[in-house]
C-alpha cells in the first residue's frame, strides 16, 4: 500500500496486468456541491450531457480505469422537484453499468449548530443494488449518511460483497464524531473492505467537509487515511486490496455461519 504516491499514465501504458486490476473510487458529489438548494437543482445534468460525467467516461477509456463516482442526476419523474444523489460505475471501456441511488437522507437539526435537509434536495433511492464485481473485488454501494444503518451493509455482505463504498461529504462536526467508528464498525461487522472516498474542506462561504477519506479492512484496520478539513488539500490514497483477507476474516470469525 502506498500512499500519495503520484500516478503517471506510465503505470497504466497498455494493458498491464496492473492497470486491468485497479479501480479509482471518488467521494459522493464530485459533479459539484451547491451552495444553496435551487443551485444544487438547478446543476443536475443527466449522465448523457454532464461533462463532468463525460470527461471521467473520456478518461476512464483512455487509462482503462473503471471510475466509481457520486453525482447528481435529475429525477426520472419530470414532475418532481427533487434531484437523484446516485453512485456511477464507469467500466474501463466507458459504459455505466451500476447506478446507485442513495436510500437514506442527511435530515440534520442540532439546536445552536448544523442543520441540515437534504430531503427538500434529494428524492430517496428505494432499492440495493446488488453487489457487482470490479477488478478490485465484489463491490456494494451506499452513500455517506447510509453509513449510519447497519442493515444494508450486512445485506450487501450476504449477497456477496467484499467491498463496501461509502463516498461521502460528512459534516465536519459529525464527522470528528462519528465518521471513523461508524466506517471501522462497518467494516468489522460485514468482514469487508470499506472504501469510503470524501470530499474535503471549503466549497463555498458555508459549506465545509471533513474529509479524512480512509480505506479499512475487513478486520477493522485503517489501511490508509487522508487529511481533513484543516488542510483542505485533495489527496490521492492508493491501497493492494487483499481479498484473501476478507475470506480468512469471515473463517476466523464465522458471523454467518449458524452452529
Ligand atoms: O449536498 C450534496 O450535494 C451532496 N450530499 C451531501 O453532502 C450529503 C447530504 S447534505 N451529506 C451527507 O449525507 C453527510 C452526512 C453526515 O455528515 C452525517 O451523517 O453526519
Amino acid at each position: 500500500m502506498v500512499k500519495n504516491t503520484p500516478w503517471t499514465p506510465e503505470d497504466g501504458a497498455g494493458e498491464t496486468p496492473k492497470m486491468a486490476r485497479a479501480a479509482l473510487f471518488l467521494p459522493e458529489a464530485s459533479d459539484y456541491i451547491g451552495s444553496s438548494p435551487a443551485e444544487s437543482k438547478s446543476l443536475a445534468q443527466p449522465v448523457t450531457t454532464s461533462p463532468f460525467v463525460q470527461g471521467l467516461i473520456q478518461e476512464a477509456q483512455h487509462h482503462h480505469l473503471p471510475i466509481s463516482v457520486g453525482i447528481h442526476e435529475p429525477s426520472s419523474d419530470p414532475t418532481s422537484s427533487r434531484i437523484k444523489n446516485t453512485l456511477i460505475y464507469i467500466t474501463a471501456t466507458g459504459q455505466i453499468t451500476q447506478r446507485y441511488q442513495k436510500l437514506h437522507l442527511f435530515d440534520l437539526d442540532i439546536p445552536d449548530g448544523p442543520t441540515m435537509r437534504e430531503s427538500d434536495i434529494i428524492e430517496p433511492g428505494r432499492e440495493i443494488l446488488p453487489p457487482f464485481p470490479t477488478p478490485v473485488g465484489k463491490v456494494g454501494s451506499q452513500i455517506c449518511f447510509d453509513l449510519r444503518f447497519p442493515e444494508p451493509a450486512l445485506a450487501l455482505k450476504r449477497q456477496g460483497a467484499e467491498i463496501l463504498l461509502y463516498p461521502s461529504a460528512f459534516m465536519p462536526e459529525t464527522g470528528a464524531a462519528h465518521w471513523m467508528a461508524l466506517l471501522r464498525a462497518r467494516a468489522i461487522e460485514s468482514e469487508s473492505y470499506v472504501f469510503a472516498a470524501a470530499q474535503v474542506g471549503w466549497h463555498n462561504a458555508k459549506r465545509r467537509s471533513y474529509g479524512h477519506g480512509v480505506v479499512i479492512d475487513p478486520w477493522g484496520k485503517v489501511v490508509v487515511e487522508l487529511g481533513g478539513e484543516g488542510t483542505g488539500e485533495v489527496e490521492v490514497g492508493f491501497v493492494d486490496v487483499d481479498l484473501e483477507k476478507v475470506e480468512r476474516t469471515r473463517k476466523m470469525v464465522p458471523l454467518l455461519r449458524r452452529t
